[in-house]
């Protein structure tokens, strides 16, 4: 027997026992080893210290040294109670692979301070060393065995009671007054019957073999009976039995230093018990069960010691709830955060306006990821609190999409409205169109689109809807179409304005260059049959557009008040003064210049102007002559007169109340017609007297002179003498001489007079141009001779 090697129990005390302890599991064991494995112990931690410090690593220890914290609830929690120095720790280490310190035979000193735990190696077992109850340092410790009981108990679904064989049936030995422990933080711990049972497994050491087991257990369910008969219990549990809250279980183990082999062998098949659930005797079964999550153990472990540090009262319901609150809320804040990350990427663009269209799908993808990955861990803790914090989760879930929902149906109809209003720009713009057809099948478009993307976006479970979006869509819808209906019928109503126009403009034109006495009858008739042509084709089209009534009626209201203005504007274009009187001096020249036959009149002395004129002037202001009638036009021109026309005007704007079309009826007022007639007047006498000086001026005669001066000088020389002063100046003085001469009759004398002097002049020249020749040639001279008779004659 040399399993047993010696260590430093103080070493308990500061650090885990990892040095070689008893019943190492290793393979130098030999074939009988407990844990012939090759996987290696697992550390054990110190739960709880002397100084009864619960420590901070459960969790790290869970998780990197034990690999347990993603285990749910697929792991199991044994804890170890007993006498000090019984062999707890060197059973434990047997069952369970672990190494927890063994006392030193020599020093005989308790060992195990506080509480270790470990894991059971290769099973997902979380083994409990508690510190003995019982000893010399008993009265040092003596709380304690109370503290660790309750831990214990609220922990651990089987409590391995380790006692000497040759204790069983001692009452009063220590392991009674620790199983009476036991009993009364039991009933402090669950009030209820039948809540979670705890197994009492009795492991009898130093089984010489003498006693049956049986009656070893006989004996100590007896005893367990008697105590709990001796419990002072609480209200409402008097009648309770110890069967209630306990089931019990016993083995026994041979002596380990005389039969060190049976030992081993009794203990391995023990061990089954705790590792394979296929033995019957399996101890870990599912009524004992803490139901604490593995990963929420190191949390609830802690506040169950905190709570019975600080003496308070320990109601292991409210813990397990508390610690559920405690962990659905980390799990729940951890699922969220993954949650957010994966939307996060769609509030900027929704933000700004865009539609996000795989939204729908994604929404739903992240919600489905964080609730599984809420429903996986959290569904272990107290179920009640569990489905709470679902609640809390999904609705917190639905408060973040709510806001990309509401974002995306905001941008959904900005762009159906949008495409709406472009495809009716792109549409109506390309000549062709029927507007009804087209504002149905954008209006479809958009819409199915519309709904598309809002239903995608719909969450289950939501009372999430977008019925007013829709409606707010089609009444915006209908907002644009009816814009856009008001433009394409304003456009339409311009067209046929434009078409009347230029018939009105023509039309008044005419009867106004023309005009007759019945010329506004002639005018509003033509008038009327272009507008009403005009105003059946728009109302044809109106109808297309899908206008109601009242739109049409509006429609032809305004082109009837549109048309109107045209006919007016143009009349008075026609009419305004100089217009009206270049009409009348046309017609009052028509008349002077043209007889009746249209011949160009020339007016002759004899003529009897002044009576004819005379008559114009009697028959009042701007009277005319049209062939053989007389009549006023300007009192024709002052005042549209729709009296005998087919357009009966009043009833033409009988539905525009707004529109005064009285006041466009009176062209001229009668201050205007009187001036009219004035300066028609003087227009008429001056025509008069223009006419009258051109006869003056076929009767005036030109003087003789003037004939024969003009024939003597030519024209050009009669202007150069006219406008040269010094010419004239001379030919004045010639002429006035010329005239004295004439009136003294000097003329005789004066001619005589000339004669000579020509004469004298005329001699002399020729003496001198005589010498000048002689001197240079002698027979040019005697040439010259011959001509001098007749240069004298001619003289
Ligand atoms: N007789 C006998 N001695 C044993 C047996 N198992 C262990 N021992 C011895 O008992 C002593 C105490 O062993 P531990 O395993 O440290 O006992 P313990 O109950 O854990 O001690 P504490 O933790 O200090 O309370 C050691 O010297 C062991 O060798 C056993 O089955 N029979």
């Amino acid at each position: 027997m040399t399993e047993m090697t010696t260590h430093d129990i103080d070493a308990s005390k500061t650090t885990p026992a990892e040095g070689p302890v008893d019943a190492a599991p290793t393979a130098a064991a030999g074939p009988k080893s407990v844990c012939s494995t090759t996987t290696a112990p697992a550390t054990s931690l110190q739960l709880i210290d002397g100084d009864q410090n619960f420590t901070e690593d459960v969790n790290k220890y869970m998780d990197v040294e034990w690999g347990l914290v993603d285990r749910g609830f697929d792991y199991n929690v044994v804890a170890v109670f007993g006498s000090q120095s019984t062999g707890k720790s060197t059973l434990l280490n047997k069952l369970f692979g672990t190494r927890f310190a063994t006392m030193d035979e020599v020093a005989r000193q308790q060992t195990t301070k506080g509480i270790w735990m470990s894991k059971g190696i290769d099973m997902n077992v979380l083994v409990m060393d508690v510190e003995g109850t019982d000893g010399r340092e008993r009265g040092e410790n003596q709380d304690f065995e109370r503290k660790s009981a309750l831990f214990s108990l609220a922990t651990a679904e089987v409590m391995i009671v380790n006692l000497w064989e040759h204790m069983v049936g001692l009452y009063n030995g220590a392991n009674m007054g620790l199983l009476k422990t036991v009993f009364e933080v039991n009933l402090q711990l669950f009030q209820k019957k039948g809540k979670e049972k705890t197994l009492l497994f009795f492991v009898i050491r130093d089984h010489i073999g003498n006693t049956p087991l049986e009656n070893l257990a006989r004996t100590l369910t007896t005893d367990l009976e008697r105590i709990w008969r001796e419990l002072t219990k609480p209200e409402g549990l008097e009648d309770c039995n110890i069967t209630d809250f306990f089931d019990y279980m016993f083995a026994a183990l041979p002596h380990k230093i005389l039969m060190p082999e049976k030992f081993d062998e009794e203990a391995l098949k023990l061990r089954s018990r705790f590792s394979d659930k296929d033995n019957q005797d399996y101890v870990f079964k599912p009524r004992y069960h803490k139901r604490i999550p593995a990963d929420g153990f190191s949390h609830y472990a802690s506040s169950i010691w905190d709570k019975i540090v600080t003496n308070r009262d320990l109601d292991l319901p409210t813990q397990q709830e508390l610690l559920a609150q405690f962990r659905c809320d980390e799990i729940l804040n951890a699922a969220y955060a993954e949650f957010i990350k994966g939307v996060k990427p769609f509030q900027r663009p929704i933000e700004s306006g865009k539609v996000a269209d795989e939204l729908g799908p994604e929404m739903k993808k992240y919600l489905d990821e964080a609730l599984a990955t809420f429903d996986k861990n959290a569904s272990r803790y107290h179920q009640q609190v569990y489905q709470r914090k679902r609640e809390e989760m999904t609705a917190k879930c639905h408060a973040t999409l709510h806001i990309l929902f509401l974002g995306q149906l905001k941008n959904l109809h900005k762009r159906a409205t949008q495409r709406f209003a472009q495809r009716l720009q792109e549409q109506l713009g390309t000549g062709t169109y029927d507007f009804l057809t087209v504002v149905t099948e954008a209006r479809e478009a958009v819409f199915t689109e519309f709904l598309k993307g809002a239903q995608a976006i719909l969450m289950e479970g939501t009372d999430w809807t977008f019925e007013d979006a829709r409606e707010q869509l089609e009444e915006d819808l209908s907002e644009i179409a009816a814009q856009r209906r008001t433009e394409e019928v304003n456009k339409m109503i311009g067209t046929y304005e434009k078409s009347v126009r230029n018939e009105v403009e023509e039309l008044v034109g005419l009867h106004l260059n023309e005009a007759k006495p019945d010329l506004w009858k002639q005018l509003l008739d033509a008038y009327k049959a272009v507008e009403a042509q005009a105003e059946a084709k728009l109302v044809e089209r109106a109808q297309r557009f899908g206008s109601g009534e009242a739109e049409q009626n509006d429609c032809v209201i305004k082109l009837r008040r549109r048309s109107w203005e045209c006919l007016n504007k143009r009349i008075r274009d026609e009419l305004v003064d100089n217009m009206v009187m270049v009409k009348l001096r046309n017609r009052l020249e028509d008349k002077f210049r043209y007889d009746e036959q249209g011949l160009p009149r020339v007016w002759k002395p004899e003529d009897d102007m002044d009576s004819y004129f005379q008559k114009a002037k009697d028959e009042a202001s701007a009277a005319l002559w049209m062939t053989n009638t007389a009549f006023k036009l300007i009192p024709l021109f002052a005042h549209i007169d729709w009296s005998k026309s087919e357009l009966d005007v009043a009833e033409h704007f009988e539905n525009d109340k707004e529109f005064e079309y009285a006041e466009t009826l009176t062209i001229y007022s009668a201050s205007k017609q009187q001036d009219l007639n004035m300066r028609f007047r003087r227009e008429a006498e001056a025509l008069f007297l223009e006419a009258k000086r051109s006869i003056v001026a076929t009767e005036a005669k030109v003087p003789y002179w003037m004939i024969v001066l003009v024939c003597i000088l030519g024209w050009n020389e009669f202007l150069a003498i006219l406008t040269s002063p010094m010419y004239l100046i001379m030919f004045s003085t010639i002429g006035f001489v010329g005239y004295i001469v004439w009136v003294l009759n000097l003329a005789g004398p004066f001619e005589t007079v000339a004669r000579g002097i020509v004469g004298q002049v005329t001699q002399l020249a020729k003496a001198r141009l005589a010498e000048a020749v002689g001197a240079g040639n002698a027979a040019p001279q005697e040439e010259s001779v011959p001509m001098q008779p007749l240069r004298a004659s001619t003289v």
